[in-house]
């Protein structure tokens, strides 16, 4: 996407081939902070601590971390300890683990000399075909919002289709477009009235910190809301759909994404609004029966919620602590929603029902 003027991406291969620069998340929206990566163990850490996330970006980065052990060693067992280390650096996403099984089964079957090559260009195909992905998703996206404007426009409404999302599922989460923000960012683009409530997404803020700067860096009209805000909004009719991301879609439809998501989820559903979770296939786990209970829910550290970062008056970043000295603090960083709380999925390949059959027919259909 385009910031100050200039495309931009969370990844980018840096001259040479050996190594990538992405874009250090946790400094935005107040820095634009660059790091170059190249060994697994940076890639690791990179995505560890979050310097990058979301679940397709997560898979990209890994690919190139993998990709990074084929120049070194390329042998067998090499790259599977390699693609073992890099699949502990987070658990809940599925397209870390996807990622890096996709780069084995491409490189494993080659002679061990043409191994490094071959990872290489893996993995930037594998970042590509996200970019495309993701467009897809915005186009079929883009018909519900195009279809909700149609609406309004007929009843005399002249305001903007409203959208509500959690967390960042922007184009910062994944090579490009983003996955929830496609079809925002693609009516945006066509002309269409669009408003986007942003929930601030406690504890980490990708809502506040990430979403906001991409949508005011694209022009896209937006509030940033307290996460508790959403359900009155909701009851209110001032939410015309809600779009958000996710890091693993179970075979029964559950989908997980960001803590919260599943309560905007109850919201939308008590109020009549369309929930829409946005997945690229690469995000859906058919080994798993269900998710509530079956995808495992990283728990991250108390201190992101027991402090919170931001920008002086005079412009400086520090960090400040929100609770007393003392208090413990829980911090699961997920949460499930339950496929009969999702009104469809929007992946790359069409909108499709949140259960298994469909997901299954969606998989073998169109290979
Ligand atoms: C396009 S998937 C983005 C997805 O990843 C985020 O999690 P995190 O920031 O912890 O990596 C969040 O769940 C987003 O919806």
């Amino acid at each position: 996407m385009q910031v100050n003027g200039q495309a931009l991406r969370p990844l980018r291969e840096l001259p040479g081939g050996e190594r990538i620069e992405v874009i250090d998340q946790r400094s935005l929206p107040h820095r634009l902070h660059m790091r170059p990566l190249g060994s697994p163990r940076e890639v690791f850490v990179a995505i560890r601590e979050m310097w990058v996330r979301g679940a397709p970006l997560i898979g990209a980065v890994a690919a190139y971390g993998l990709a990074m052990q084929a120049r070194r060693d390329a042998a067998d067992d090499a790259m599977r300890n390699t693609a073992h280390f890099l699949k502990g650096a987070r658990p809940t996403a599925v397209n870390l683990a996807w990622a890096l099984d996709r780069l084995l089964a491409e490189v494993l079957p080659r002679p061990v000399p043409a191994r490094a090559e071959a990872a290489w260009a893996a993995a930037a195909a594998l970042a590509e075909e996200d970019v495309a992905v993701n467009a897809a998703i915005g186009r079929h996206g883009l018909a519900l919002i195009e279809a909700i404007a149609a609406r309004k426009q007929e009843r005399g409404d002249s305001g903007p289709v409203n959208v509500l999302t959690h967390c960042n599922a922007g184009w910062l989460a994944t090579v490009d477009w983003g996955t929830a923000t496609s079809p925002i960012y693609q009516a945006h683009a066509a002309g269409l009235p669009v408003h986007v409530w942003v929930d601030e997404t406690r504890p980490r803020n990708q809502g506040a910190s990430l979403t906001a700067w991409e949508l005011g860096q694209a022009g896209v009209p937006h509030t940033v809301i307290a996460d508790n805000a959403g359900g009155h909004l909701m009851q209110h009719g001032r939410v015309d759909l809600c779009f958000v991301g996710c890091d693993r879609v179970a075979a029964n439809g559950d989908a997980c994404n960001k803590i919260g998501t599943y309560l905007k989820a109850l919201a939308a559903r008590d109020n009549g609004v369309p929930f829409y979770v946005c997945m690229p296939t690469s995000t859906l786990d058919l080994s798993l029966p269900e998710g509530v209970h079956g995808i495992p829910i990283e728990e991250r550290s108390g201190r992101e919620v027991t402090h919170i970062s931001g920008r002086t008056a005079a412009g400086e970043v520090v960090e400040l602590q929100l609770t007393p000295d003392g208090s413990a603090a829980a911090n699961p960083g997920f949460d499930v929603t339950p496929a009969r709380l999702v009104t469809a999925l929007i992946t790359e390949r069409g909108l499709v029902a949140a259960e298994e059959v469909a997901l299954r027919a969606l998989m073998e259909t169109r290979r």
